[in-house]
């Protein structure tokens, strides 16, 4: 594992290690896969403005999301299907994200069941859904959480359909069983994609913002929503009141030529103008892209694929080499930048494309 020096060495690692079909669900995207490229390209794209002659001989990367303490503002994104990665699934992730003190987002289409995740560690989690046209399904997987000491409930908003993600299509994938929803809805043999075939049977695609009401109805938890890209919809977010945003294009696995979420970040920073904390997700794989979410107004971010990668090549310890090595990055980006603390990174520390091509007129 030393010599593994960076997060996107595991995806090499992860592909010898994976049958085609899984290592293509995992690393696959919608269509053209120009969303999935952008939302790492375009992080390349922002540059620094480091400060110099600060002390940095102390950093300090802590930070709390609604409240709860993390070491360092980089989360697990909600990813289905562990058990196609490692034979515990999701228990042995949960066991990484608590070691490194950090929230896992567990997905709903979790091949374990929310319960034995949540007995695998005391790690704060929270529950991502999909909303199904069997609302007591959504219901009882909610009040469940609730029950196994979930902490949030992250409704996902942006698969009313799946994704026409071509290489699932191709391999017939077949996804695990759902644990989650056993004797309620059944993954069923399909001539394509098993997922989309699960997606087109299983979801409401007629979900709207009015049942956002619904769900503040069934549980006390705060709820996140995970799927915003523009400024408009953040709006109605906080106007709906919900107590956190995620920009995200689910890794570009939905609308393909969807913006990359770090391009659209700050204006929807600047209509939720502080009320509720904006996460991020897509792309981010260095140190680097935690910092410049940050400085673009992000509270922290979510990791996706890379989570997948290093448990399908190393188990428990991958995933815990994946989130180390992001921190680690993170920390010195901090350093370099004149930041010692999450608190002193600002709007001033990068350049954005738009601003380079602004000031080149
Ligand atoms: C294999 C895979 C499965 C995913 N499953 C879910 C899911 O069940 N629920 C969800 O909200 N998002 C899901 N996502 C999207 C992620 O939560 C996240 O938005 C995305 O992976 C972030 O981009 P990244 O992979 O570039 O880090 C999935 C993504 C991947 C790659
Ligand atoms: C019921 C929706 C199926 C979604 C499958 C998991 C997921 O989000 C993914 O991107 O894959």
């Amino acid at each position: 594992m030393d010599q593994i020096v960076n997060v996107n060495e595991f995806q090499e690692l992860a592909r010898q290690a994976l049958p085609k079909m899984y290592y293509d669900y995992y690393s696959g995207a919608a269509e053209d896969k120009h969303t999935l490229k952008e939302n790492v390209e375009a992080f390349s794209r922002i540059m620094f403005r480091p400060r110099v002659l600060v002390d940095v001989s102390k950093i300090d990367m802590s930070t709390r999301i609604l409240g709860y303490p993390i070491s360092a503002p980089i989360m697990i994104a909600p990813t289905g299907n562990h058990m196609l990665a490692h034979p515990q699934g999701e228990t042995v992730t949960a066991k990484a994200a608590a070691a490194c003190n950090t929230i896992m987002i567990v997905s709903c289409m979790s091949s374990c069941t929310l319960e034995e995740v949540a007995l695998s560690c005391n790690a704060v989690r929270f529950l991502q859904i999909y909303v199904f046209e069997r609302r007591d399904v959504t219901a009882q997987v909610v009040k469940r959480a609730e029950k196994a000491g979930y902490k949030a409930i992250v409704l996902t908003v942006d698969v009313p359909k799946l994704g026409r993600r071509e290489a699932d299509i191709k391999n017939k994938m077949i996804p695990q069983k759902l644990r989650n929803f056993e004797g309620l809805t059944e993954v069923q043999p399909s001539e394509g994609s098993g997922v989309e075939a699960f997606a087109s049977r299983a979801l409401d695609a007629s979900l709207n913002w009015k049942d956002i009401e619904w769900l503040r109805s069934i549980t006390k938890l705060p709820i996140l929503i995970k799927g915003i890209l523009t400024p408009e919809d953040a709006l109605k977010a906080v106007e709906a009141g919900v107590d956190g945003i995620v920009v995200s294009n689910h890794g570009g696995r939905q609308l393909d030529y969807s913006p990359a979420t770090i391009t659209v970040l700050e204006e929807v920073v600047n209509v939720v103008k502080g009320r509720i904390p904006v996460l991020l997700d897509g792309g981010v794989r260095r140190g680097t892209d935690v910092f410049k979410a940050l400085a673009l107004g992000a509270q922290a971010v979510l990791i996706g694929r890379p989570i997948v990668y290093g448990l399908a090549a190393k188990g428990e310890d991958g995933v815990k080499k994946v989130i180390e090595m992001l921190k680690n990055e993170f920390e010195l980006t901090m350093a370099l930048s004149g930041c010692p603390t999450i608190g002193d990174i600002t709007r001033n520390h990068v350049r954005t494309e738009d601003e380079r091509l602004k000031s080149n007129l």
